[in-house]
């Protein structure tokens, strides 16, 4: 049963509709991590319930409790839960989401306003924070609830929704609503779920479709290194106390080679080498040294092999140092000891690796590195957040629909892929549910989700739709025929 044509004439018809609300949408500046923003992403939350609710599906707006962020005691921002068909004769597809973003500034070198989708007419990219991670993808799935609302068009599958605000910062809260709903059983929020569908990465290259059976976990830290009892002049305490930061920098120094390699003895030895087999899977990805280069903007790629470089994304851990508050940094040359600095670090994280097992050998590490420097200051060191890594089988009819589906839109056949990055709640959805769960990537590698200038191509966004919703007929037709 592949999609109606009225439906797919329908996306083409309201593409202009449909980034208009995309436009709206970015013009939220729903950031978790920033507390002051905190009002925003609940405003987006309640932008999106709206969309969801005026298209048919019934919500629930769920409180999450509270948390810590920047010493504030704050809200977290509501999940939002939905459904739409209760039909016992139809599958029941999950779809998961998230409408929070991450930080993002003129100031960071943007070209626009982050907060402004602006639409390049020349290249077809919608630019804006969000843009492709993800609020173009949770949008997909309301067009689809738009177009089928319209023509009057039953859904193939009943729907389910989960969507949250706080990926961006570690889904706090999340894992806890997911397991006393489970714990409900049959009156609980995801009871009779079949499969889940999450539209949160992106396509390895720009040319080829991707379906995604692999994420990375994470384990995020923050080194709190302070002395003296307040920022000083470097003329007068220069070569008198010890320096927080020049401490901090020797320690970050210490945790990952130039060439990747990381440094915390046990980290790196916890992963097997890839078998042959495995090899070959990444030299057949199409994939080549010059997209990753393209993406990354700069020709810095760490080996010019490329099954080399795609294992680096996707099947080894990695370890990224991310920047030091408290650190000087603005124009100028302010000749000035930073009192207190706090480096930020995290590592990406493969089977069997997990927060678990890889946190102990992070903090004796550094503490053991930190007594060898024999300074007078203190170290604090700070786990942020973290979640496991997570693979799935993808001989599954889940992943066969999301196949057939890529190849209609397409035309062609997509990739299957590990990604690099993290969606902690993905593993929880597997184990707690006991399905089968799929990453249906809209936007391309170039896209630059969490960089500057994030884009997401008009034609991903109208073709991604499309995809989506295809999708949902291809896991009927399967599933009616085994
Ligand atoms: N599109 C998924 C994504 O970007 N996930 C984030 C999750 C995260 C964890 N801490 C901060 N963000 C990622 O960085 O992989
Ligand atoms: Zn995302
Ligand atoms: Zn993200």
């Amino acid at each position: 049963m592949s999609a109606p044509a009225h439906f797919i004439d329908f996306i083409d018809n309201n593409a202009d509709k449909f980034i208009q609300r995309l436009a709206d949408a970015v013009a939220i500046p729903s950031i978790s991590g920033d507390a002051s923003r905190r009002g925003d992403v609940v405003k987006m939350a309640l932008f999106l319930d709206n969309q969801l609710k005026s298209y048919g599906v019934e919500t629930k707006l769920v409180d999450l409790g509270e948390h810590t962020l920047e010493g504030q005691q704050l809200k977290l921002p509501p999940a939002i839960l939905g459904k739409i068909g209760t039909d016992p004769k139809k599958k029941t597809v999950l779809i998961y989401g998230h409408f929070d973003v991450q930080p993002a500034e003129l100031s960071d070198g943007w070209d626009t306003d982050p907060f402004t989708l602006t639409i390049d007419k020349a290249t077809g990219r919608l630019i804006g924070r969000g843009s492709s991670d993800d609020k173009g993808p949770i949008l997909g799935w309301v067009n689809i609830l738009e177009a089928h609302k319209s023509l009057g068009l039953e859904l193939p599958v009943n729907l389910k929704f989960c969507f949250e605000g706080m990926e961006e910062s570690g889904s706090e809260g999340l894992d806890d609503l997911i397991e006393s709903e489970v714990k409900k059983g049959k009156g609980g929020w995801f009871d009779g779920v079949d499969c889940v569908c999450i539209s949160d990465n992106y396509w390895l290259n720009t040319r080829t479709p991707a379906i995604t059976y692999g994420l990375r976990g994470l384990t995020y830290f923050k080194l709190n290194i302070s002395g003296p009892g307040r920022d000083l002049h470097s003329g007068v305490f220069g070569r008198t106390v010890h320096e927080p930061m020049t401490d901090l920098v020797k320690l970050m120094s210490r945790l990952v080679d130039p060439d990747g390699k990381i440094l915390i003895p046990g980290v790196d030895e916890m992963v097997d080498a890839p078998s042959e087999a495995e090899r070959a899977i990444y030299d057949n990805l199409d994939y080549n040294i010059a997209d990753i280069e393209e993406s990354a903007g700069s020709a810095t790629a760490l080996s010019s092999d490329k099954a080399t470089v795609l294992m680096g994304r996707m099947r080894y851990p990695s370890l990224s140092i991310h920047g030091i508050e408290g650190a000087f940094h603005g124009v100028g040359a302010k000749t000035v000891i930073p009192a207190h600095v706090g480096g930020k670090f995290s590592i990406r994280l493969v089977p069997p690796q997990t927060p678990e097992n890889i946190n102990p050998l992070v903090v004796s590490y550094l503490e053991a590195e930190f007594a060898k420097l024999n300074s007078k200051n203190k170290l604090d060191i700070e786990c942020l957040h973290g979640g496991k890594p997570w693979v799935e089988n993808f001989n599954h009819w889940n992943y066969e629909a999301a196949k057939k589906a890529t190849e209609a839109v397409y035309k062609k056949t997509p990739d299957l892929t590990r990604e690099g990055g993290s969606i902690p709640v993905t593993l929880t959805f597997a184990e707690s549910l006991g399905v089968n769960v799929l990453l249906l990537p809209m936007g391309r590698g170039d896209d630059g989700a969490h960089s500057t200038n994030e884009k997401l191509d008009r034609s991903n966004f109208i073709e991604g739709t499309k995809l989506l919703g295809t999708y949902l007929y291809e896991v009927a037709a399967i599933t009616s025929k085994a």
